[in-house]
């Protein structure tokens, strides 16, 4: 997908230089994108910002119209626009969770969605019910949707965009700018409902505990291109080159510096970090050196590993350009 966009040099002559003739650049968004999900999957589509994501996200949903590439979800071409693909997938924005109908209440707009999606009145009520108690709408539902925070916001947009059920969601950074318990109650419902529906879910998200909760498979984009897919705890292996070792030794003044990073020292606990390759060779050399009580390896959290991977390929990226 490339977007051409003017562009000018700073300063007034400049300006008035594109009146009588404008330039413009290609910004080539997405070029080398190419996965396939299978039906109810939760992948994360992961990337740095400006990767590329949003624009695959509004191709799957039919919002944009590539210049360029193959795209089926559920065997159509998204772009066409059909109404029996629209009535099948949901884009939720975190950025823009609800439509342009700020003046509706919540119900208006429920009754809304029931008219365009045809959904059949006792469907309608039961899904209501349902999506109702899930996201805890009984205080807003007769409230104005200009007149709702964010965060009411966000659980009124993923219960409108799910009240006609459908199969696959495109998720677009749904608990951006919400307080840690509103992101916890967004999450805990797409986990529910994606289990309870089977439902197929494409998600970006920059943050990670979204990730954590929600995608066992991640897709990592960059520069338009792929260049991650596979499951969450293979990624540390490829872009975290160390583990943790979680030590609590005994011994009067020990010394463990030798043995790896030292990220933390807290009384007799220590927290090093190692080459993976070095992880048992270490391991047996503490046990065999100090007193040691307890002993624990860890993975790399999952924020470090992809400020990591994020490093790395902001660097490949350099050496490219
Ligand atoms: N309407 C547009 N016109 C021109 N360029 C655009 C447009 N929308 C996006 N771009 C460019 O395309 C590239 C990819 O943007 P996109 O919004 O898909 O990134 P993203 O991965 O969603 O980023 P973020 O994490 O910051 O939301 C960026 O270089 C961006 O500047």
């Amino acid at each position: 997908m490339t977007y051409r966009v003017p562009v000018r040099d700073g300063g007034l002559l400049a300006a008035a230089r594109t009146l009588v003739r404008r330039q413009h650049r290609d910004v080539h968004a997405v070029r080398n994108v190419s996965f396939r999900i299978p039906a109810g999957q939760v992948v994360g589509f992961l990337g740095r910002n400006g990767a590329g994501k949003t624009t695959t996200l509004k191709i799957l949903a039919g919002i944009l119209h590539p210049t360029g590439g193959r795209v089926r979800v559920l065997g159509e071409v998204p772009w066409q626009r059909r109404n029996h693909y629209l009535r099948e997938i949901a884009l939720i924005r975190g950025s823009q969770p609800i439509g342009d109908a700020p003046e509706l209440t919540v119900m208006d707009s429920f009754h809304y969605q029931q008219v365009l999606y045809d959904i059949g009145a006792a469907q309608f009520e039961h899904n209501l019910a349902e999506l109702s108690e899930l996201l805890d709408l009984g205080g807003i539902l007769q409230r104005q949707v200009r007149a709702l925070s964010l965060g009411e916001r966000m659980r009124a947009g993923l219960a409108l965009a799910l009240v006609y059920r459908p199969k696959v969601l495109f998720l677009d950074e749904p608990t951006i700018g919400l307080d840690v318990s509103a992101a916890r109650t967004i999450r805990t419902f797409l986990a529910e409902y994606s289990a309870r529906t089977g439902a197929t879910v494409l998600l970006t998200s920059h943050a990670m505990a979204d990730v954590e909760s929600l995608c066992p498979r991640l897709v990592l984009v960059d520069d338009g291109a792929i260049a991650f897919d596979g499951r969450r705890d293979e990624l540390g292996s490829l872009f975290a080159p160390a583990k943790l070792i979680r030590v609590t030794v005994t011994d009067d003044e020990p010394d463990l510096t030798p043995y790896g990073e030292v990220l933390q020292r807290d009384g007799y606990q220590w927290l090093l970090r190692v080459g993976r390759s070095e992880v048992p060779a270490t391991t047996a050399r503490l046990l065999s050196r100090f007193a040691v009580a307890d002993l624990s390896v860890e993975e790399p959290s999952l924020e470090s590993v992809m400020d990591q991977a994020y490093q790395s390929l902001r660097r490949t990226t350099d050496l490219v350009s």
